[in-house]
């Protein structure tokens, strides 16, 4: 698990260094550099390049990218510094960097004497991975105009380099600490941004890396030690957390003197009348993960489908007509089965009906055990609002972003800008897990942990992977874990079944249930 810092907290991580510990400035700075000249040089020894414009802002970004150019100037390289304008007020440490390399006879110019200057906007790339758009490469371009000290909208002088940036087709860019014009907090182009094709960043990641699409600018991300001094380990949990491989240790072992009734029951309320395949999906992704008992609980006419596809699961169904003829009994049916359960998921596909809403209710009413709350569960509860009343500790929401603006009536635009904040004030104002779907599912737990998750692939962006995350979510609370850390890492592990589901059917032709059959790849061997 690593932590991941908006851009105030970073700075604070760097005051504390400076100016709590006493370690200069310039020595951090100093470190920063090297690491991302070894970088360039990296790129020009493979590409037998020797070209390198530093383009520099007037803060210590800016500063940064001097230091660079000096220590790649020195190892032999052709290079060129460029600032947006002459006259911009430096900080104190890109003035001290300045009179080294005044000294030393590096050329330094303005965006006017850019002779090429063709401006482009942040070019697409579609279906690529990072880092591979560029076929030919005559050299390097360090891009240190801005890092987390961006506090506004780019424009004038800065717009133009960076647009020029993105126009060098045949240079490759190395972002220095985060491409320039992505805000650090959240990830979003304020104006307009560098598409870089490595971007090395210091001491800790930011979120400006991990959130859309300030994710996808970075192209490969390196985090680099510079020597500030670390937090202790309640101070790195204050800080939103992102799960690596080694996280998936926390997965229970499974004993040799267990049986199925070690590894809990998963109750799948899903799918509605022919609708089959939501109840299907989650209930194969909670056995995939581990789970001892699955259950479904589907209208009537879904029976052969289920038997047929998933004899493992055990069945009960109802019927719809009399579920809406006789809604008490229909309840006593229900709590009968929510008092078999470890653990519910509630909602994939179980349609509008008034029926469903009385199923919703009644569990949510009477149920204890965690709840894992989709899709037409959610959509219930923003239609009837009075459903939300029953949201306690014990339930996990996992809204996509549509669904969320359902709940909250917050327009998705909006809470795409701040997707950290959004699922945290819905999970505080409820007292819920919130999983928050999108690119980057932002999952806010109990005691405010708050992760993002780095795992995944656009192969994932198809009908049935929701369904899928909900039995993984149900698998892992099953096996015992506790709801946040299952919601965290449940949303992993299913981003790195896709990731092995893309290897074998590629980005375009996944299906969702192969995610679900993916799922033992990732834990037999991904550690
Ligand atoms: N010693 C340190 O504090 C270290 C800092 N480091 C570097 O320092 C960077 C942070 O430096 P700063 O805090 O100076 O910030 P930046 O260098 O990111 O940018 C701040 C400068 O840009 C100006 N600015 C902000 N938005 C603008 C806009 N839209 N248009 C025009 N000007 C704008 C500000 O007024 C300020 O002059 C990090 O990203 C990192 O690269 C690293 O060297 C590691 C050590
Ligand atoms: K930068």
């Amino acid at each position: 698990m690593k932590a991941v810092l908006s851009g105030k907290e970073m700075k604070e991580f760097d005051a504390r260094s400076i100016k709590g510990y006493g370690i200069p400035s310039l020595v951090l700075m100093e470190r920063a550099a090297m690491a991302v000249a070894e970088k360039a040089e990296e790129i020009l020894e493979k590409e037998r390049a020797g070209t390198v414009w530093s383009v520099c802002g007037f803060g210590n970004n800016g500063a940064d990218g001097v230091a660079a150019a000096r220590m790649l100037f020195l190892k032999g390289y052709d290079v060129k510094i460029v600032f947006p304008q002459r006259d911009g007020k430096g900080s104190e440490e890109l003035e001290a960097q300045l009179n080294v390399v005044k000294r030393l006879g590096i050329p330094v110019m303005t965006a006017e004497d850019l002779s090429d200057l063709v401006e482009k906007k942040i070019p697409a790339q579609p279906f690529r991975k990072a880092g591979e758009r560029k076929r030919s490469c005559r050299g390097v371009i360090l891009d240190a105009i801005f890092g987390i000290g961006l506090s506004r909208n780019v424009e004038g002088a800065y717009r133009k380099l960076i647009r020029w940036i993105n126009g060098q087709e045949d240079m490759k860019v190395i972002a220095v600490d985060i491409p320039s014009g992505i805000s650090s907090d959240n990830g979003s182009v304020m104006g307009d941004a560098v598409r870089a094709d490595v971007t090395v960043t210091f001491g800790e990641k930011k979120l400006g890396q991990v959130l859309f699409p300030g994710r996808d600018l970075c192209g490969h991300l390196f985090v680099k030690d510079v020597g500030f001094v670390p937090e202790s380990s309640a101070e790195r949990e204050k800080h939103v957390q992102m799960l690596d491989r080694e996280d998936l240790l926390r997965i229970p072992a499974r004993m040799a003197d267990s049986n199925k009734g070690t590894y809990g029951k998963v109750l799948v309320m899903a799918g509605a009348k022919n609708m089959a395949g939501a109840s299907l999906l989650s209930a194969r992704a909670a056995y995939r993960m581990g789970a001892g008992l699955v259950k479904v609980f589907t209208p009537e006419e879904n029976r052969l489908i289920v038997q047929e596809k998933l004899p493992e699961a055990i069945l009960s169904t109802y019927d719809t007509k009399e579920a809406e003829k006789d809604p008490e009994n229909f309840a006593r049916k229900i709590a009968r089965e929510t008092e078999w359960a470890d653990v519910i998921v509630l909602g994939p596909g179980i349609g509008m009906e008034d029926y469903a809403r009385c199923m919703v209710e009644n569990v949510l009413k009477d149920a204890y055990v965690p709840i894992i709350l989709d899709a037409d569960a959610l959509n219930l509860a923003a239609e009837y609002r009075e459903l939300t009343g029953y949201f306690t500790e014990n339930i996990i929401v996992t809204p996509h972003m549509k669904e969320m603006s359902r709940l909250t009536g917050i327009q998705i635009e909006e809470m795409k800008e701040n997707p950290v904040r959004t699922a945290r004030e819905f999970a505080d104002q409820y007292g819920v897990v919130c999983v928050l779907k999108d690119a980057a599912t932002v999952i806010a737990g109990r005691d405010g942990k708050t992760f993002v998750n780095g795992s995944g692939t656009p192969a994932m962006a198809k009908g049935g992977s929701g369904d899928v995350l909900t039995g993984v979510i149900a698998g892992l609370v099953a096996l015992g874990l506790e709801e946040s850390d299952a919601a965290a890492l449940g949303v992993y592990v299913h981003g790195l079944a896709g990731e092995a589901a893309e290897q074998h059917f590629g980005v375009h032709g996944v299906l969702a249930g192969e995610i679900a059959d993916c799922l033992p790849e990732v834990y037999r061997d991904g550690i």
